[in-house]
């Protein structure tokens, strides 16, 4: 794998490599862009095939967050973490606070925060060891698990989304798909069980779809089944790169709404969505809320600011439809056009102002 010719193409700063014999801990932080201010983004645990998936798995979130928290307006850049392992065996205390004194290191370039496979304990485990981690514990003044914000922002941009797909926000009545039903899903299988809608789950763990059969009279189908459903709406929010060539065919819906980050394999499948006439919520808006409720922290965390925040993102998916039509381009590409426009704005009006400006950070 050639690594510089990667960071090249979609003009990367910076991955670091972290390595530490006593703990196991292997982790890939990728930085990459600090135009809008520090990258701010999860950290994953995943048991990685091969190092090559966890470098790729890496620098696509990492690129993802800068887009997410471009378009949500925050003065925060884009970066990941990737720590090789299995979340369920291979965790000790030992690796959370070295992977802390390397985020330590970083000075402040990369705050860290949860993603799949980590959780509010390892993030507590974290702060032992640097300044630099949201998502802890709210015992420390912090926003604790995003994953529920999230879920309540995901659950806002699917009614947007309803709107611009069947002319009504309302998801009564409407039969939504749900892959995956972990932190995020679990909460916004809520949302929907209250509003009325019918949901049918899958997901590699079988506890979890228990939970969703029993307390929201979920139906239960095989992973590979979920695509082929008979349904108004997806909401994919379990792994990346799941709307492809083989599922795309499968579909029935006629909206795409879901937290899960990297939905699309290639651009080209949200082309072929739009061709299809199927609608796409752009999965780094749609999912923001959850960095938008952590990087509430950076500012002293106030909860009613917060959520007030998350629920705005029910009209950056309707801006979304509209710069689309507008302008003649999928809603994929309208996202990616906000979240450019507004790095290439801030960027600008940057070089006007000194060195030492204003930033996030020296606030704290
Ligand atoms: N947690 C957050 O606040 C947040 C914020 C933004 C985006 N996201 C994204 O949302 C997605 C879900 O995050 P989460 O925090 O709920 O993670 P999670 O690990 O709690 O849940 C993911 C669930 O998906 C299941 N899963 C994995 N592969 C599957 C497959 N092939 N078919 C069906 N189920 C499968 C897992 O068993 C798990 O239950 C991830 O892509 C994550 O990056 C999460
Ligand atoms: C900063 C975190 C809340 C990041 C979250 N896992 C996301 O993908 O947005």
């Amino acid at each position: 794998m050639a690594i510089f010719d990667k960071m090249e193409q979609h003009d990367y700063e910076q991955l670091v490599f972290c390595q530490d014999k006593t703990s196991g801990l292997k982790a890939i932080i990728c930085i990459h862009d600090t135009t809008l201010g520090p990258a701010l983004g999860g950290t994953r645990m995943w048991n990685y095939a091969t190092e090559e998936e966890a470098i790729e798995d890496a620098i696509r979130l990492g690129r993802g967050m800068t887009y997410k928290n471009a378009a949500a307006g925050l003065n925060l850049g884009g970066g990941k973490t990737v720590i090789i392992g299995d979340p369920l065996k291979d965790k000790n205390e030992e690796m959370f606070r070295a992977f802390g004194r390397f985020v330590q290191g970083l000075n402040g370039r990369y705050i860290t925060a949860e993603d799949v496979g980590t959780t509010v304990a390892d993030m507590d485990l974290i702060r032992e060891e640097t300044d630099f981690v949201t998502g802890v514990s709210p015992a420390f003044g912090s926003s604790g698990n995003p994953s529920p914000v999230t879920a309540y922002g995901v659950y806002k941009g699917m009614k947007a989304g309803a709107l611009e797909a069947f002319g009504d926000d309302s998801l009564e009545g409407k039969t939504v798909t749900v892959q995956g039903v972990g932190n995020v899903a679990y909460t916004l299988c809520k949302h929907l069980h209250e509003e009325g809608a019918k949901l049918i789950v899958s997901d590699i763990n079988e506890e979890a779809v228990q939970r969703a059969v029993n307390d929201f009279g979920a139906v239960a189908v095989a992973p590979n089944d979920i695509y082929s459903q008979e349904a108004d709406i997806f909401a994919p929010c379990a792994m990346g790169a799941i709307i492809n060539d083989d599922t795309i065919p499968q579909l029935k819906v006629k909206l795409v709404a879901g937290s899960a980050n990297n939905q699309l394999k290639e651009e080209r499948h949200g082309d072929e969505l739009e061709a299809r006439g199927i609608v796409y919520t752009p999965d780094f808006v749609i999912n923001s809320g959850g960095v938008i409720n952590v990087a509430d922290e950076l500012y002293g965390y106030n909860e009613e600011r917060a959520l007030k925040r998350v629920g705005t993102i029910y009209d950056s998916i309707s801006k979304i439809f509209e710069i689309s039509k507008r302008d003649g381009i999928p809603s994929y590409k309208a996202a990616d056009r906000l979240a450019e426009e507004r790095i290439e704005r801030v960027a600008k009006s940057r070089s006007s102002f000194l060195r030492n400006e204003h930033n996030i950070i020296s606030r704290r």
